[in-house]
């Protein structure tokens, strides 16, 4: 045999590169996710709600330090999903004695795993996100849940952990054969410095309910929403995909809107965070603001074995 002047050296083996963590707690009451780049997710089961997601070493989410987190209300901050009504359910609908904004941050949902995927939007190859799984179906609905709204239904809610950003996706599926009718919301509580520095973009020319002015139907002029006070707007039928939280003038938070429509802009301001019992500490509205993507103007309607899918890329420049 001929040695060759130029034999190539043998191909080292790829070190493994390193993988996200995931871990269920051993309660099971919550998954945490963290990407070798230091990103981090924290999801509690009940409400299948995102309780924490950093990102460069800075919480991006509000959670009131009396969020009840053991299962017996709503977690007050995160993002609680919002399902199958928004805001108190109307009367003479088929939702209408469920809790107002549903029944899915009130319930328990199942942890299904994780995958890794090379193909999302928010990967840009190999193992740098995360997939979380989440599951709420009727079988596993509480009785009075059933009672109160007896279709035979699945959700999906996808949260996907990126280093560019954090996506939550709801697959809602009609598992029956009778046709549902549903509102879904995302209720994300957005961490800032100062409120009041704050700005909302990306509405201009939207018609929006005015919740604090009794409903008042009304249409925003201003390229940059101001919080000067308490703000309670449901915008609907956006034209623009992304709503864009900025302070002091500098880029905040990019929200993406994938399949929905509406968002409801929110902050209680001094005297409603006075009266909601698990808002803590009370000035933390200074500290907040939610915006909320959506499906709430009207209902989506699902007949039998018909699946729907809508959600968020929210993007983070701490
Ligand atoms: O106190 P809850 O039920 O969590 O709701 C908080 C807020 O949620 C927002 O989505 C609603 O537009 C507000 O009207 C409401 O006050």
């Amino acid at each position: 045999m001929v040695d060759r002047a130029n034999k190539p050296s043998a191909i080292a083996p790829s070190p493994g590169l390193p993988q996200p963590r995931v871990n269920l707690s051993d309660d099971n009451s919550r998954v945490t996710a963290t990407l070798p780049t230091g990103e981090s997710v924290e999801i509690l089961l009940h409400g299948a709600t995102v309780i924490s997601w950093k990102s460069g070493g800075v919480e991006n989410l509000w959670l009131s330090e009396k969020a009840v987190l053991d299962g017996s209300k709503p977690v007050r901050g995160g993002i609680p999903v919002v399902f199958p009504v928004f805001g108190g359910p109307p009367a003479n609908h088929a939702t209408s004695t469920l809790p107002s904004h549903g029944f899915a941050r009130n319930s328990r949902w199942e942890y299904l795993g994780k995958s890794t995927s090379e193909s999302g939007a928010l990967s840009k190859g190999g193992d740098d996100c995360v997939k979380l799984d989440f599951g709420l179906y009727t079988a596993t609905l509480s009785e009075e849940a059933k009672k109160a709204w007896p279709y035979d239904f699945g959700l999906v809610y996808s949260v996907t952990l990126g280093k560019d950003g954090l996506q939550t996706m709801l697959n809602v599926r009609n598992e029956g054969k009778v046709a549902f009718e549903f509102q879904m919301l995302l209720h994300s509580y957005f961490r800032v410095k100062d409120v009041s520095k704050v700005a909302v973009k990306g509405l201009t020319g939207v018609t929006y309910i005015d919740k604090v002015l009794n409903a008042q139907i009304a249409t925003e002029s201003n390229p940059a929403v101001r919080i000067t006070g308490e703000t309670d707007r449901v915008y609907q039928s956006i034209p623009q995909d992304t709503t864009s939280i900025v302070e002091a003038d500098q880029p905040r938070y990019d929200v993406v809107r994938d399949n929905l429509e509406d968002s409801v802009v929110w902050n209680p301001w001094k005297e409603k965070a006075a009266s909601i019992g698990d808002f803590e500490p009370k000035n933390g509205y200074i500290n907040m603001i939610c915006v909320e993507v959506g499906s709430v103007k009207g209902w989506q309607k699902l007949d039998g074995g018909e699946t729907f899918e809508g959600g968020q890329i929210i993007r983070s420049s701490p």
